[in-house]
């Protein structure tokens, strides 16, 4: 097993910066999620990893080895496709042997390390089977099987589980990560999807067109965005904008908001405060005073969305609508055209410079 570090790297298609000086360490045995938009930069990284293309500047080191001048087949790495290009002629075994039978392996080890490799992907019944006899995810199950046989060192996976309906994707997911722990292979894994990413990875990092503009455990991104886009990017945040107080910032008609967290800023400089919408209590009045939920706003409910356990409901203040939900537990729910008060800790609050 190994590490992976990127340094520093950056890959220009013309006059478009693909990636710009990006720099990234991926812990031996760690899973890690690439989320950013389309067209961020989270293939072109991979395809970097894996040595299909190359960078213009900077470092790959795998298992701390520089490998920029190491061609494909030899930096040891296992990949995976949405689009799992597995041989539909071939069998399902035959499909997981191939590295192995290219490897000129003996027969005896090739059927032993191909069994092992269906078990633990919870095939071992089905490697007589063509492709086209299997589901979705079976056949995802078997190009993963194929990626892990050779018994590489990193694990690259592109969108792997995009073709999947939500049930299997979810049930993939458990079983992907599953498989990771159990061979603990460093695993590098695309995305777009914020919750995939949220729930299986150690580490997030967000690309944005070409620069990773944060990275760190799910956690620290969630409850410490850096930054507007990583607030709005990795689930989902009301931002208000104002002037900075140093510890919060002065909202257009005077309110101020009290942030616990986040950059520190010079009095009256532009800032936004993010707040996730989970973290805020809505109630009819303020009620008794409350030194955790400090921030207070006054405002009207324009609509209310009920999702069974819980209700998202759209607040309206000063030409600012403000997203609130609230897990459904059983008190009184609040009608539409109701106004309310939103209270929320600064704790809650993370202060950002204005982007
Ligand atoms: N071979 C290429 N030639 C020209 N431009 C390219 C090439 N490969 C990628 N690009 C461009 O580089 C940018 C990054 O592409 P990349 O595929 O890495 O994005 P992505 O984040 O993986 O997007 P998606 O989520 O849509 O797959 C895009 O603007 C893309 O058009």
């Amino acid at each position: 097993m190994a590490g992976v570090q990127v340094s520093n790297l950056s890959r220009s298609f013309g006059a478009h910066k693909a990636l710009d000086d990006v720099s990234i360490d991926f812990a031996d045995g760690g899973f890690y999620a690439l989320l950013g938009p389309s067209g961020s930069g989270k293939t072109t990284l991979l395809r970097q990893i894996a040595g299909f293309d190359f960078p213009d500047s900077g470092r790959i080191a795998i298992g701390g080895e520089s490998v920029e001048r190491v061609p494909v087949e030899k930096r040891r790495i296992g990949i995976v496709f949405q689009n799992y290009a597995l041989f539909p002629n071939m069998s399902v075994a035959d499909n997981v042997a191939f590295g192995l039978s290219v490897r000129g392996e003996a027969k005896a080890v090739i059927a032993d390390e191909v069994q092992r490799a269906l078990d633990l992907v919870q095939l071992g019944k089905l490697g007589s089977r063509r492709p086209h006899q299997l589901s979705g995810g079976q056949r995802q199950r078997v190009a993963l099987a194929r990626a892990i046989v050779t018994k590489p060192r990193v694990l690259l996976l592109d969108e792997p589980l995009g073709a999947l309906d939500k049930a299997l994707r979810v049930d993939m997911q458990i079983e992907l990560k599953r498989i990771q722990r159990e061979i603990g292979i460093t695993t590098i894994f695309v995305t777009h999807d914020q919750e995939e990413a949220l729930t299986m990875s150690d580490r997030i990092g967000i690309l944005r067109d070409g620069r990773l503009v944060q990275e760190g455990p799910p956690e620290e991104i969630y409850d410490s965005p850096k930054s507007e886009f990583a607030a709005t990017f990795l689930g989902d945040a009301n931002i208000l904008r104002g002037d900075t107080t140093g510890t919060g910032i002065r909202l257009p008609d005077g309110t101020t908001i009290a942030a616990g967290a986040g950059v520190s800023l010079a009095a009256g400089t532009k800032a936004s405060c993010a707040v996730r919408p989970e973290r805020i209590r809505i109630a009819i009045d303020a009620g008794v005073p409350d030194q955790t939920y400090a921030n207070l706003l006054k405002g009207q409910v324009s609509k209310r969305i009920f999702a069974g356990n819980n209700s998202t409901y759209f607040v309206e203040r000063d030409s600012q609508t403000i997203k609130v939900i609230v897990q459904n537990t059983g008190i009184e729910r609040l009608v539409e055209g109701q106004d309310v008060m939103l209270s929320w800790s600064p704790e809650s609050t993370v202060l950002i410079a204005a982007s």
